[in-house]
């Protein structure tokens, strides 16, 4: 028997986390981490939410390019003809648990979605299908769940308004549709985030872009990852007045207790796209009539950022979305889907630009244990 240290080779780096290590190029997205910028193709997210649309940002993710005026119409019928779902998928929701994880169902409808698809279609056509009817399954289970009907999809509307129509049954109003549109571009994509990560080890191997998704969809389910949106808000619902926020915050943190919503791998500063939403949050909670969550919210900012700021520790997309989510009707386990149904342009956008130069990932560990052990036979076991 050796002991480790003759056998691990000098070599061999652990980067705990993978951090700091690239698995590609990319022209997707570019995140400046120490001054808390954010690129989609080169154009600034704080242009891209103030004057796109979500069909406009997936086309530009999955194209390379804006599109021209007639692109755009043409592309957008095209992803609103695609928001009906095939029966089984409705049939699956009205018999499952309603108290199943709105995650667990999305991976399992999006899975039977790539059972059901035998078409010979590129994965640009199968992304398409696979956004335009993830906010369908999303609001469908939602409404099963409130003893609903699931409201059938408008083709008429724009993706962020018929999602938000298939939720209430209500068509939106201008500031609702606008709340929507920008939290959808938002959360996008991310570069290499765990999700991303998890959907391009999938898809190194040749398997087919519904697998991946689905991996980018049982990845982004954690609390550190895209489940911090309903963590943060379950805290602000917790703590339910700005009076309580400064004991209940130094109390979290002198028990080494993370404030969901904060903190990032990449960003030391603020996150450009809680900023955004910060704004987005302060007018739809003045709308709503739910101010006390935003001020919880920002009372909860100002604390932890006096005292985690230093340590570049600041919120992240998460921190203001969740409070944006559920002022515009969605309940708090449902706040990941809604991640992923617009994450899931990113996931396949970074899909396919990496099957352009596929290689099969395959990282390694470094082997810690014994080797050349004797057999113990059972009978002689302690
Ligand atoms: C869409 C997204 O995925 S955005 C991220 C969503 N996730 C969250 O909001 C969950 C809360 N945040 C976290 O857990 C982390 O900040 C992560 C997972 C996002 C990033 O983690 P990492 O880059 O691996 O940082 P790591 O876990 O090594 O933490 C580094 C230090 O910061 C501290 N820290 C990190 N995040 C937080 C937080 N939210 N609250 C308090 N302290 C924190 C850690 O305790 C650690 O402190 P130490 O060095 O004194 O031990
Ligand atoms: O980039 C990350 O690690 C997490 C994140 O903010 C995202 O996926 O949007």
């Amino acid at each position: 028997m050796l002991p480790s240290r003759d056998y691990v080779r000098v070599l061999d780096v652990l980067r705990k986390g993978l951090e700091d290590i690239a698995v590609k190029e990319t022209s997707i997205t570019y995140i400046d981490g120490k001054m808390g910028r954010l690129f989609y193709r080169g154009y600034s997210i704080f242009d891209l939410a103030e004057l796109s649309s979500f069909e406009e940002v997936s086309f530009l993710l999955w194209k390379n390019k804006l599109p021209n005026i007639r692109e755009l119409e043409t592309f957008k019928k095209t992803m609103a003809e695609q928001r009906e779902v095939p029966g089984q998928i409705l049939e699956y929701l009205a018999k499952i648990d309603p108290s199943s994880n709105p995650m667990d169902v999305l991976r399992t409808t999006v899975s039977m979605m790539g059972t059901a698809d035998r078409s010979d279609s590129d994965n640009f056509e199968k992304s398409i299908r696979l956004t335009s009817k993830i906010p369908t399954i999303i609001t469908s289970f939602h409404r099963i769940r409130a003893g609903l009907s699931p409201v059938q999809p408008d083709s008429s509307l724009t993706h962020a308004s018929n999602f938000l129509y298939m939720l209430t049954g209500q068509k939106p109003s201008e500031v609702e549709e606008k709340t929507m549109d920008v939290v959808l571009i938002l959360h996008a994509d991310h570069e290499m985030n765990a999700s991303t990560f998890a959907c391009l080890v999938i898809a190194s191997t040749l398997s087919d872009i519904y697998s991946s998704v689905i991996g980018g969809i049982s990845a982004l389910k954690g609390p550190l990852h895209g489940a911090a949106n309903s963590e943060a808000l379950k805290m602000f619902l917790e703590i339910g007045s700005p009076d309580n926020v400064e004991e209940y915050v130094y109390k979290r943190l002198s028990r080494k207790e993370r404030l969901m919503g904060f903190g990032h791998r990449i960003y030391k500063t603020y996150d450009p796209r809680a900023l955004i939403l910060r704004s987005y949050a302060d007018k739809i909670t003045s709308v709503k009539g739910n101010r006390n969550l935003y001020e919880i919210a920002r009372k909860i900012e100002e604390i932890a950022v006096r005292s985690l700021g230093q340590k570049g520790i600041y919120p992240n997309v998460d921190f203001y979305s969740g409070l944006v989510f559920y002022s515009l009707g969605f309940s708090p386990e449902f706040f990941p889907t809604v991640f992923a149904s617009s994450r899931v342009v990113g996931w396949t956008a970074q899909v396919m630009e990496y099957l352009n130069d596929n290689r099969l990932i395959r990282p390694k560990a470094i082997y810690v244990g014994d080797i050349e052990k004797s057999y113990v036979p059972i009978e002689d076991r302690s």
